[in-house]
């Protein structure tokens, strides 16, 4: 089977992009899946995002980690708004379904504004904070992020948390309004250079526990820059924003 892909990254969180609108990709196919995201024998990336028809939204968008698990992914859903202008799909707004529901979106000069869900399962603990945003999210500040062991850390609360586990996010805080963040993401099982839905976690922690009074932050991330926004009323964090670039790469096809 010949796959065509079109390779995308969002601040260095990379997927394989797949139009699937007729949808003939073998989605129950695990193998093809890790195949395309092995970085020495397949295309390489944190997971691949397959964009589909759908009857009530401009499309449907459908997330793999590289271990084949499905979650959303807040970098995947911005890539899949840029692919989804390419493939003229839709313009510079858009309304699609995603595995945790409806999301909006807008693209203005490249930089792509994503609506992320309701935020309200939040747990905060005696040195972290869990919630949910799109996927499960453990958040840690750390006092130096550039000698932290991030993957050996990471691997250790990724584990501790039972089926289907968390991703796992480490921070430091530089100033009132911007926090610095690695992330160990489960499913890719290795620290990613950025994961959407984490740094949406970590602004929302950092605001739930006091760090921070603003709903405006920014986040410093190994592949670029990203930013959340959010209201928050009674502890529920709505009108969630994720913003930031999202990049074609390149596009080729794959034997399988
Ligand atoms: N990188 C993604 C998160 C993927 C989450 C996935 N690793 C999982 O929860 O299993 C993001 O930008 O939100």
């Amino acid at each position: 089977m010949k796959i065509e892909f079109y390779k995308y990254q969002g601040t260095g969180n990379d997927f394989v992009m797949i139009d699937n609108r007729t949808k003939t990709f073998p989605k129950e196919n695990i193998s093809i899946i890790s195949k395309l995201c092995d970085r020495h024998f397949g295309v390489g990336a944190d997971g691949v995002i397959l964009i589909e028809n759908d009857t009530d939204f401009d499309f449907k968008m459908i997330y793999f980690n590289a271990d084949g698990s499905q979650t959303f992914c807040g970098n995947g859903g911005r890539c899949a708004v840029a692919f989804a202008k390419y493939l003229e799909i839709i313009t510079d707004k858009t309304r699609f379904i995603a595995v945790d529901g409806p999301h909006l979106a807008e693209i203005n000069n490249g930089i792509i504004s994503l609506k992320m869900i309701d935020v309200d399962e939040i747990t905060v603990k005696e040195n972290s904070v869990f919630a949910y945003t799109g996927t499960q999210h453990h958040v840690e500040l750390v006092a130096d992020l550039d000698q932290f062991p991030v993957f050996n850390k990471g691997k250790e609360i990724r584990y501790s948390y039972s089926d289907p586990g968390s991703n796992v996010n480490f921070v430091q805080q530089i100033n009132d309004t911007t926090f610095r963040v690695r992330t160990y993401e489960k499913g890719v099982e290795d620290e990613t250079l950025a994961c959407g839905t984490g740094v949406t976690a970590v602004a929302i922690a950092m605001h739930k526990t006091g760090k921070t009074t603003s709903n405006l932050i920014s986040l410093p991330v190994e592949g670029g820059n990203l930013e959340v926004s959010f209201s928050e009323e009674n502890g529920v964090y709505t009108n969630v924003f994720l913003k930031g670039p999202a990049t074609f790469v390149f596009k080729g096809s794959i034997s399988f």
